[in-house]
């Protein structure tokens, strides 16, 4: 029989409850056995769903408070001794290290978080020493879910990272050196304490996820395998069957290591992503080797093609026979969202094309059926072969205005006027800017009031006027705020966006947006894609009005805001119909547009955000990289070249590994960047000196995901380590990110020190 699998459920629950509960936690709301009842409902409610759909292998340790790599950092007692040190309760430890804390005299930051895999997803990445031990934490978390879901009488099987992946997205400690990977046999022996307990406690079978299989290998990784799974499988019939997971990606490259997993139960591939890696896989299984065939796809919301992967199932079950295939998602469900039933707002037509994570979890169990014994699910197919000719034949997803402008589309379009000396002469004397000038990187605190306000407008409880007015007193407010701490290139702050991508999704047409569909981005943050169903054209103006006002209240150069091409498209559910570099073509037009009609209207410094720029690098080097790159570069050029050389193009990234992707950024031709880099070791600046970049940086200084405000010696030991690698002439100061999830009073005590540091530097410069 052929079964049906999810590798994984959404976290936050249908109302974002997780959130709401662990924000109400950090604010000494609720108290921790509060928090822990709320966890343990939700992981209850997604079990159910589960099991009510009929999926056969449903996934515990799935769920994570804020993270599940973090959850593994404190599993495995990996948790660096100046958090151990503080004392705090297990829990609070946890938040510590995602979030940092500075309460109750105990101040220390959180572990830096980075983007996992190609997601707007983002993990709390493992940091080692050079002496790092680890160990099983007490009452292990994967044990203990396992149980909570058996006493609620459903059989799951644990989820667990694997210890190859685990190490190789860690990294060494500040003053550490030591290579992650190189702890491979200190690591392994707690997997097979834990194994075995999750065994002794009655799993049968375990997944674990060794994603870092789709990236391209350096050899300590590659080798990293054999001696860890040969410990694994040792364990015999005193250790759970296990099925090794990988996902976003293909693995035809790493086969090398398969022969590491040949003790091994089974092995998942992602389907949705690299069908034609399955002829290939299969042709590597042991004789009794289970597939896991992950053909419905966890990482977009549109309807399964349920003929194709069909298809696709048949011909693995030809290879295998029904027993040893098994139907699954292709990865986690995480980065979808709850559920597709909540969307009461959706045209009618469009909503048939959708699926989110519950009728995905639906779709794997119909599959299963489905090749079984197709006429027991006959309506349901036939239901999802109506809903795909609907779209096929739909008038939304063509618009030949747009093809007609794209067609038209010229080299010339891309480049500035003039090269950067040039340009930078004619901005020096329009902007009139000091020695290391100092600015925010767009939003400043999203207050409940903006939200409760934007909210009634919403939902028409208060006027467009009533609306526009409250936006214009935040933006005095930002602006009076500015003043005082003596910033030198203003913001308005952003309090008219709910987000930097759904808020522009929802003035383009070719777009259609949820109300519900949230996904978490990183701990209690979630996010709510747009989903771009055809092509993309800017109706009107998106952001003039609120520009235009905020330059004509400031003394200082007001910065434009806007959302970059890529980040729209990658920060979107995209089609699945047509080329993304199609799509970011679209985009990137309608931004040129934009960008222009800023500076006719007095702006005259434009940030164009591209975070997910490097997120949407294709996993493994080679041509695919390369042609990505050349359409996400050109899409950036093609919105922000139509401006005057004395116009100050600036672009932000929110991410800290930049130097196997310099090229690209440098290719983007802005005349500033900000970069996030405040929790980085300054010396990965280098590069800059390295490759003679000519325009002007700004690396962050500011962690904005933690709460923590930083001291001013804190922020001139920063610049002061950024000055060893940087000229003083291209060195602007300014936060990691925006400041939408902060408070005023820590936003406030941040920039005093940040703007007092940079004014101290200064003056040193300016004497010397
Ligand atoms: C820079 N980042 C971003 C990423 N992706 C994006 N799409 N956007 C980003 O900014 N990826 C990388 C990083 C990740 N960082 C963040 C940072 C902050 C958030 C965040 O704060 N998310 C908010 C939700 C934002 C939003 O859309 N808000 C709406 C709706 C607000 C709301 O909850 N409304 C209530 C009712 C109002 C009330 O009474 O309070 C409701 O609907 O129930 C808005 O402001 O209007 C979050 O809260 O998590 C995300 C990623
Ligand atoms: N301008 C945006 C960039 C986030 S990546 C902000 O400040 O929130
Ligand atoms: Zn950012």
């Amino acid at each position: 029989m052929v079964q049906s699998s999810v590798l994984g459920f959404p976290r936050m629950g249908a109302l974002r409850d997780l959130k709401k509960a662990n924000e109400a936690y950090w604010a000494d709301k609720i108290s921790q056995a509060d928090l822990l009842a709320e966890g343990k409902r939700l992981r209850l409610a997604h079990w159910k769903i589960q099991k009510d759909t009929g999926v056969d292998i449903i996934p515990s340790n799935d769920f994570a408070f804020y993270d599940h790599i973090l959850d593994h950092i404190q599993l495995f007692n990996a948790v660096p001794d100046r958090y151990t040190s503080q004392k705090l309760s297990p829990l609070d430890e946890y938040f510590a290290m995602g979030r940092g804390h500075q309460k109750g005299g105990v101040d220390v930051p959180s572990l830096e978080m980075v983007k996992w895999f190609d997601s707007n997803y983002h993990y709390v990445k493992p940091t080692l020493q050079d002496n790092q031990t680890f160990s099983l934490a007490k009452d292990p978390k994967p044990v203990r879910e396992f149980l909570e879901a058996k006493e609620a009488g459903i059989q799951t099987r644990p989820v667990l990272v694997g210890p190859v992946t685990f190490l190789a997205l860690g990294k060494a400690d500040r003053g550490s050196s030591v290579d992650p990977i190189s702890l491979i046999d200190k690591l392994v022996p707690v997997y097979v304490e834990l194994l075995k307990a999750l065994k002794a406690a009655g799993a049968d079978s375990v997944q674990i996820d060794e994603p870092i299989l789709v990236f391209d290998l350096k050899p300590e990784v590659k080798n990293a395998f054999k001696p860890a799974y040969e410990a694994i499988a040792a364990l015999g019939s005193a250790g759970p069957a296990i099925t090794i997971a990988t996902y976003f990606g293909d693995i035809v490259h790493n086969f090398d290591v398969l022969p590491a997993f040949a003790n091994l139960q089974g092995i998942h591939v992602d389907l949705a992503r690299n069908p034609e890696q399955l002829e290939a896989v299969i042709k590597q299984l042991g004789p009794k080797q289970i597939l896991s065939a992950g053909v419905v796809d966890g990482r977009n919301i549109w309807k399964n093609n349920f003929a194709k992967s069909i298809a696709v199932l048949q011909s693995a079950i030809k290879a295998l026979g029904p027993d040893r295939v098994v139907v699954a998602t292709s990865s986690s469900l995480l980065h979808t969202p709850h559920t597709l039933a909540s969307e009461k707002k959706l045209p009618a037509d469009v909503y048939e094309w959708f699926s989110f994570a519950s009728e995905k979890v639906k779709e794997v169990a119909i599959l299963a059926k489905a090749v079984t014994d197709a006429e027991s699910v006959r309506a349901e197919l036939d239901a999802n072969a109506v809903a795909l000719k609907s779209r096929t034949e739909s008038t939304r997803t063509n618009d030949p205005k747009v093809k007609e402008r794209q067609a038209q589309v010229t080299p010339e379009q891309h480049d500035r006027k003039s090269e950067f000396d040039t340009r930078y002469a004619q901005q020096k004397t329009h902007l009139s800017l000091p020695l290391f000038p100092t600015t925010t990187i767009g939003s400043f605190p999203q207050t409940s009031e903006i939200r409760v306000q934007r909210n009634k407008f919403t939902k028409g409880e208060i006027s467009e006027q009533a609306y526009d007015d409250f936006i214009k007193k935040e933006i005095d407010l930002a602006i009076q705020i500015q003043d005082e701490l003596g910033l030198d290139v203003y913001v308005h702050g952003e309090p008219e966006r709910n987000d930097m991508v759904q808020y522009f999704g929802e003035r383009l047409q070719g777009y259609v947006f949820t109300t519900h569909a949230w996904v978490q981005s990183y701990g209690s943050r979630c996010v709510r894609p747009p989903i771009i169903v055809g092509d993309i054209s800017r109706p009107a103006p998106m952001t003039v009005k609120e520009s235009k006002y905020a330059a004509s209240v400031s003394k200082k150069p007001m910065k434009g805001m806007l959302t970059g091409p890529v980040t729209c498209l990658r920060w979107s559910f995209p089609r699945d119909d047509v080329h993304q570099s199609v799509q970011c073509q679209q985009l990137a037009l309608a931004l040129r547009d934009e960008v222009v009609d800023l500076e006719k209207n007095g702006i005259f410094v434009i940030q164009v955000d591209e975070p997910a720029l490097r997120e949407g690098l294709p996993l493994r080097k080679g041509a695919e990289r390369d042609a990505y790159l050349k359409w996400a570069v050109d899409s950036f050029k093609l919105a922000t070249a139509g401006v005057e050389d004395s116009t100050q193009i600036h672009s932000h990234f929110c991410y800290s590994e930049f130097q196997d992707f310099f090229h690209a950024i440098a290719a983007l031709d802005a005349d500033v960047l900000s970069i996030e880099n405040s929790k980085s070791d300054a010396k990965l600046l280098k590069v800059f000196i390295d490759e003679a970049y000519p325009r002007h940086i700004g690396p962050g200084v500011y962690d904005i995901h933690s709460p923590r405000v930083p001291t001013e010696a804190e922020f001139k030991q920063r610049i002061q380590e950024m000055l060893e690698y940087l000229r003083p002439e291209q060195l602007w100061i300014n936060p990691d990110c925006g400041l939408k999830t902060r408070k005023w009073d820590e936003v406030k005590g941040a920039l005093t020190h940040m703007v007092n540091a940079a004014k101290y530097f200064r003056e040193q410069y300016t004497k010397a």
